[in-house]
């Protein structure tokens, strides 16, 4: 049976001014998938990802057209509260970038944004979201110290345990573990597996291991152009387009 679509996105394109950096991209995520984007330095990627929660809105030169629904919902009506759509489709970036409070704080902030004040909700909250993000035993016993105190990779396991916190349905993340250690990229990998019964995952990589290792679909893109997209092990295994192969044998990019 075919899995529910969370996320669709038809004929997308994206102008920074007057250069055009997608071309019309369609690409749809499964419920509970991983999908890898992976592709050359340039190609889009970062571009496309941040189109699927409206990112580039922050940026005055780009313009989108196309069509992308969150759940069957045009997430570019003019009706859509982008608040609430970054909720429901929240981001990790490659810099962990946790807010200058502690621990604690830095997890419920969204909560504390929705108005939520009490206690023990938002313990509740901290304790499951800092669990799911696989750091909860290290930081149990120091909640209340800065975040800013922590290595990079526990800073970007609570940075991925603030976005929980509001219970989003698809989490965008932009290269989540290069800038971190092996060690600490592998706690995240195996994170991501398990999160993966929860949460639709897109996971911008450079590192093609991790894209075999993680991702159940990935789609590989040129230049502003989606050139396929497929299960893992089909793009790895045997891809239909020659780019495709060139740039995972490592013969260009
Ligand atoms: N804010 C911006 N203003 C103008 N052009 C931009 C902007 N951001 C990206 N671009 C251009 O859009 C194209 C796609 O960039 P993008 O960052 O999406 O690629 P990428 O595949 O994510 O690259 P990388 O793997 O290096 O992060 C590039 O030509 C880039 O120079």
């Amino acid at each position: 049976m075919a899995k529910t679509k969370v996320i669709t996105s038809e004929n997308v394109k994206l102008h920074y001014g007057d250069f055009e950096a997608l071309h019309g991209i369609n690409l749809d995520f499964a419920e509970h998938e991983i999908t890898a984007l992976i592709g050359p330095s340039g190609c889009g990627k970062s571009t496309y990802l941040r189109c699927l929660n409206r990112m580039n809105d922050l940026i005055p030169t780009a313009r989108v057209e196309g069509d992308i629904r969150l759940r069957g919902q045009d997430i570019y009506a003019p009706s859509q509260d982008v608040v609430q759509l970054r909720k429901s489709v929240g981001m990790v970036f490659q810099q962990p970038n946790p807010f200058p409070f502690s621990i604690y704080e830095n997890v419920v902030y969204g909560l504390r944004l929705a108005g939520v004040k009490d206690r023990a909700v938002l313990d509740e909250a901290v304790e499951t979201s800092l669990q799911q993000a696989a750091i909860w035993d290290e930081v149990k016993d120091k909640l209340h110290e800065s975040a800013l105190s922590l290595s990079g990779g526990q800073q970007q396991r609570v940075v991925i345990g603030r976005v929980l916190a509001v219970k989003p349905e698809v989490i965008l993340m932009d290269e989540p573990t290069s800038a971190l250690d092996p060690i600490s990229s592998s706690q995240i990998e195996n994170m991501l597996l398990a999160l993966r019964h929860d949460y639709t995952i897109i996971l911008v990589t450079h590192n093609m291991h991790q894209a075999s290792r993680i991702s159940d679909k990935t789609a590989f893109f040129l230049q502003g152009r989606l050139v396929e997209a497929a299960p893992t092990k089909q793009i790895f295994l045997n891809p239909a387009e020659k780019e495709t192969e060139d740039y995972i044998t490592g013969r260009f990019g």
